[in-house]
């Protein structure tokens, strides 16, 4: 602030002892600080407020700026800001800076967030305090009234709030299909033909889990809209909130499609690996030998041949519609298109997406589903697992909610029409919209 050619006094309990300060700098005593100035930034723990309630004479009508941050979430019942306007009730108190680091203002850092919130009840404050802000070279966000003081302490508390459940969702979906896939293809071949087939755990059963994670995943960003869909046809109107587990999943729904982005190109990279794997070259070569050996000739199959090119085809189209899907849900990309454009993207190109990915599996897996050994072993290939979700989202969508969407609008309004009390109370912002 200094160096933004304001004239600056520090207030502190011992003025001689502080030597940390600037050579320009003014250190005076709490009480004569206060009284030399009308913005005071209170930069001190919310533990040290009390002696304050000494000087509410001298700060009467100033500007008090809280900067303070707790330790955690819920610490005290109201917002540190809340509590010193209670302690000084004549000063106007106003949130700012608790998001910007120390380390940031000292190094200027172009880094870290160049954002400050600020909340405060008196509006030509938060204005002075939003100027000062501007002069740092900062940018002020207008958070509203004090009551927002304790969602902007809450937020440098937050560790990734809106990632917490697609992360443990992916971890529980990994561990299960990677036990499941070693049961079948390590467990059981060394019970019951004693090989040893612990190598494929490297490569063999990771390219199982990550397909088959991402495609989960992918299914679940667009199951929770089709359930709020059956809900609000199974309720007649879209004026009812939706359950809070619907909620919280709609909206990391983001985060759930950007994990299994990820599981994706894993999966990519899995697979160009496989023609240099010892295992598949070994088999290959073998499999050449045996055949020259035995003198016996494979026809060439063009129904194998097409369902291999068109599973492959499948696969990588979905990735490319994947890879447009998460460049698209990027910010810097999603400011640049209306919500039309948005909508288009997330929702028709995500449902091709997950078309093409299902058909992919589908595919890919079809011919493991017939296979008798299916059967032997009593658990169903992982692939089995990996499409219910998937399908029921599509049969649901495409079966049962766009054929009955137009017919159950339709309705939908004219029960409005004829119930002009219901639509009455609902302009009326009594129903719970
Ligand atoms: N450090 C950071 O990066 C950030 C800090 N904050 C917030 O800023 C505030 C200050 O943080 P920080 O500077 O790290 O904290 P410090 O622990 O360094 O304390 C700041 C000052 O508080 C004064 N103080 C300490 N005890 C008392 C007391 N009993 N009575 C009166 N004054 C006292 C001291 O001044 P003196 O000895 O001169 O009297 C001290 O220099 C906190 O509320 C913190 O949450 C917010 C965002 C970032
Ligand atoms: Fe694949």
């Amino acid at each position: 602030m200094l160096q933004c050619g304001y004239s600056i006094v520090f207030g502190s309990r011992n003025p001689r002892m502080s030597s940390l300060l600037p050579n320009s700098a003014e250190v005076l005593s709490y009480s004569e600080a206060a009284q030399k100035s009308d913005i005071i930034i209170i930069a001190i723990h919310r533990e040290h407020y009390d002696f304050l309630t000494e000087l509410t004479e001298v700060l009467n009508g100033k500007i008090l700026v809280d900067v303070s941050n707790n330790l955690k979430i819920k610490q005290y019942p109201e917002s540190n800001a809340e509590y010193l306007a209670h302690l000084v009730p004549g000063a106007h108190v106003v949130k700012a800076f608790n998001t910007i680091s120390a380390w940031a203002l000292q190094s200027r850092a172009l880094d870290a967030s160049r954002q400050v919130f600020v909340c405060g009840n008196d509006s030509k404050a938060k204005q002075r305090v939003m100027d000062i802000v501007r002069s740092l070279g900062l940018t002020p966000l207008d958070k509203g009234s004090l009551m927002a003081a304790k969602e902007i302490e809450n937020y440098p508390l937050q560790l990734f709030p809106m990632w917490k459940f697609p992360f443990y969702l992916s971890a529980v979906l990994c561990v299960f299909f990677f036990f499941y896939c070693v049961i079948r293809e390590v467990i059981y071949p060394y019970v019951y033909e004693k090989k040893d087939r612990t190598f494929r755990l490297a490569i063999s059963i990771p390219n199982r889990v990550f397909p088959i994670a991402a495609l989960t995943l992918l299914a679940l960003v667009y199951l929770p809209g089709v359930i709020a869909a059956i809900l609000q046809l199974y309720r007649g109107t879209k004026y009812r909130r939706f359950p809070d587990w619907l909620d919280h999943w709609m909206l990391c729904r983001k985060q759930l499609g950007l994990i299994a982005l990820g599981f994706a190109f894993l999966h990519v990279l899995y697979t160009l690996v496989i023609p240099i794997r010892y295992y598949v070259r070994w088999t290959w070569t073998n499999r050449t030998i045996a055949q020259a050996i035995a003198k016996k000739e494979s026809p060439f199959s063009t129904s194998t041949a097409w369902l291999s090119d068109s599973y492959v085809a499948m696969g990588m189209l979905g990735f490319f519609l994947f890879v447009l899907l998460g460049i698209t849900s990027l910010p810097s990309v999603s400011n640049m298109v209306n919500w039309r454009e948005f909508r288009f993207v997330q929702s028709k190109l995500g449902y091709l997406t997950l078309i093409l990915c299902t058909a992919h599996t589908l595919v890919y897996g079809g011919k493991r589903f017939l296979s008798p050994s299916i059967l032997v072993w009593y658990l169903p290939s992982a692939y089995v697992i990996a499409l219910i979700i998937p399908c029921t989202v599509l049969v649901i969508k495409f079966i049962l909610i766009l054929p009955c969407i137009d017919k159950t609008l339709t309705r939908i309004r004219k029960g409005w029409e004829r119930n002009p009390k219901f639509s009455e109370s609902a302009l009326n912002g009594k129903t719970d919209i």
